[in-house]
């Protein structure tokens, strides 16, 4: 590992922070691929996770659960939502426990920003989402976390504004265009491993209808989203045998999609921790993180939220799931309302400064 695998920009980091020497969040990003090497209980959670064949499309099927609310146990789904209310039903609540500090947004894209769709390159975010999203960076800073490669999922969103944390938090930017404002990289040392086994995948599936390889730079994404429930087992079997050979990748499960990444200790959490570290928050008690999320990666981050006993963690779900979560959103249409609500309660709180009338 070495310093150019992490390409820093101060500039970019800085934000409002003064900082001198590498950061805990900067060592952390280096630490997490430093360590990628000599982690050997991962790759062993990673070997017996691969040996568990059926579990991963078990736990997929969980995740991406397809019966209506209608057919859900009408008596869990209230539990549900009693212990993970909605952020719009408690926004008086959330909005006074906001009063007085930094918000810091985090949102997730797929199924948080734009619906889920069958073409994972047709999933487009509507242009009224892409103005609230608009709207709620000229108040609070806010990042995207996605599971998508950087610049896919920064040209879906199409704002220059924002932070960019793509591949689950593996490459995360800065917002402007300047190159240098890349800010963490943890994972570059696995490029060429990634592009090869996303080679030996798209051969391996072919045969498999519907299947698709989605190369995210840092880790990759093979959808099932399209292939016939029946081939489920089969198809999680052909991702099985080409990563049996790579002990330094591992599997992790999203709606519909197994992801292949390397088994370094950094996810959407620790992407989040490394965000409010570069922008200055790192320990502050007056800083609000906002993280909204639908997926099982995001439990990292509302993880990290409940640890740090701060913050805000929203699921985007209209069926009851397990979750760390305090809060819960029904679908994107819920989080557009939900941001428009934000934004008006910032402009409400926050007046513009009174006009100096010159003296005549
Ligand atoms: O972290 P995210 O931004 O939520 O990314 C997670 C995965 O999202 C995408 O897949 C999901 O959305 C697709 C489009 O709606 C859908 O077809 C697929 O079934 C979903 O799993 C993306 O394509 C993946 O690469 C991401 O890992």
């Amino acid at each position: 590992m070495t310093n150019q695998d992490v390409v820093v920009s101060e500039m970019g980091i800085a934000a409002g922070a003064a900082l001198t020497g590498p950061s805990p969040a900067l060592l952390a990003c280096r630490g997490a691929a430093a360590g990628a090497m000599s982690l050997r209980y991962l790759d062993l959670a990673a070997a017996a996770a691969r040996s568990a064949s059926c579990t991963w499309v078990d736990a997929m099927r969980a995740s991406s659960p397809t019966r209506s609310r209608a057919a859900a146990d009408v008596d869990e789904f209230t539990a549900w939502m009693r212990k993970h209310p909605s952020a719009l039903g408690k926004f008086e609540q959330i909005a006074s426990a906001s009063k007085g500090k930094k918000v810091v947004m985090f949102l997730d894209y797929d199924g948080t920003l734009s619906p889920i769709v069958a073409d994972p390159d047709a999933a487009y975010m509507s242009n009224a989402m892409r103005a609230a999203v608009r709207d709620v960076a000229k108040h609070f800073p806010t990042a995207i976390v996605s599971g998508r490669c950087r610049d896919k999922v920064r040209n879906f969103v199409g704002l220059s504004e924002l932070y960019y944390a793509g591949s689950h938090g593996m490459d995360i930017k800065g917002p402007g265009s300047n190159p240098e404002s890349v800010l963490c990289q943890p994972a570059s040392e696995f490029l060429p491993v990634i592009d090869e086994v996303y080679k030996l995948l798209v051969e391996k599936t072919k045969s498999t209808p519907g299947a698709k390889v989605e190369n995210n730079k840092f880790c990759l994404s093979v959808h099932f989203r399209c292939v016939d429930e029946k081939r489920w087992n089969a198809l999680a079997e052909q991702v099985k045998a080409v990563i049996k050979d790579y002990p330094k990748l591992k599997l992790t499960q999203g709606r519909k999609v197994l992801e292949i990444r390397p088994s370094i200790m950094w996810d959407k959490g620790k992407a989040l921790e490394f965000l409010l570290e570069s922008l200055g928050f790192a320990n502050c008690s007056d800083v609000l993180p906002v993280y909204i999320g639908d997926d099982r990666t995001d439990e990292d981050a509302f993880r990290v939220l409940r640890k740090r006993g701060q913050g805000l963690g929203i699921l985007v779900s209209k069926c009851p799931k397990e979750t760390n979560a305090s809060y819960s959103l029904q679908d994107p249409s819920e989080v557009m309302d939900f941001l428009l609500r934000l934004v008006e309660w910032k402009r409400k709180s926050s007046p513009p400064p009174p006009m100096i009338r010159p003296r005549v």
